[in-house]
């Protein structure tokens, strides 16, 4: 089953959030945990188990893993193993992109099923050209995988290239999303390639109807809120993943109340369903 089928069934059991794993130091602190590969643990797994069966999907973000070594490695599997045992949808925020060769180094890496870091879905970056994504997308779509590309950032930054002209007059954010919703052109029901599109951006004339889904992060502690995301994204609000992480995962440590942060959230942004 394509992973963007696999999204819809998802999200239709479990509602649209997509809640972040991002053990930043100041939340380990927060909820008791020392900043190491322990504590780091220890937190992965009780967002991992306070979201099941809550949340459609969840994003680790794997910066937050890296800087703790092999050993925040090993932990990043595991989560990544215990999330999808019981039923999560794992989206892993790598925003990764290189040369063609090397994009699929990364894409045998993260959307091989075979690979210890398998997982259902990842972040790419398209500033080496949509072309150089292909691995991505090919690997992706050949695995019943996905491919989130960043369109429009929600960072202050992102506008300096995202708006910028190419050599055909198109902006650079309107090529990746006509680029997304191309790949998704054949797809019966929820396309498998999705768009980055960030809660904060205020507006835009740029297309967002990919044929795919869109993950919406800058909710909560970056200021984007509900009613932002029904004004940017109008008719394309129906394929929006909203993404949260700071804001749920303050809720720690009891699984109770994160739990019910990420139901309380979900259900905030159910109407975008109607
Ligand atoms: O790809 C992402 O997830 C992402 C794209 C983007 O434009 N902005 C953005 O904040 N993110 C990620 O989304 C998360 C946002 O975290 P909070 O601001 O705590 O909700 C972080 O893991 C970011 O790396």
């Amino acid at each position: 089953m394509t992973f963007g089928t696999r999204l819809a069934e998802a999200v239709a059991g479990r509602g649209r959030l997509c809640v972040g794993i991002d053990p930043h130091p100041a939340l380990l602190d927060a909820w008791g945990l020392t900043d190491s590969a322990f504590g780091l643990e220890k937190f992965a797994m009780a967002a991992v188990e306070a979201f099941a069966g809550t949340v459609a999907v969840v994003k680790p973000q794997s910066a937050f893993f890296e800087r703790h070594g092999s050993a925040g490695i090993a932990v990043l599997e595991r989560t990544v193993t215990a999330a999808r045992e019981l039923g999560t949808l794992v989206l892993l925020d790598v925003k990764r992109g290189d040369i063609g060769t090397t994009a699929q180094a990364y894409a045998d890496a993260y959307l091989r099923p075979s690979s210890p870091l398998a997982v259902d879905a990842v972040t790419v970056s398209p500033y080496l050209g949509m072309g150089s994504l292909d691995p991505f997308l090919d690997t992706a779509l050949a695995h019943d995988a996905g491919v989130f590309v960043l369109a429009l950032t929600s960072n202050p930054e992102g506008p300096q290239f995202q708006h910028a002209t190419t050599a055909d007059g198109r902006t650079v954010a309107g090529t990746v999303l006509d680029a997304v919703a191309t790949r998704n052109a054949d797809a019966e029901g929820l396309g498998s390639i999705g768009a980055v599109v960030g809660a904060t951006i205020g507006e835009t004339r740029e297309n967002l109807d990919v044929a795919g889904p869109l993950l919406v992060p800058g909710i909560g502690a970056q200021g984007g809120t509900v009613d932002d995301v029904r004004r940017i994204f109008g008719p394309a609000a129906r394929n929006v993943l909203p993404s949260i992480s700071r804001e749920v995962l303050g809720a720690g440590p009891e699984k109770r109340a994160l739990h019910e942060a990420a139901q309380r959230a979900a259900e905030a942004f159910a109407v975008l369903d109607g």
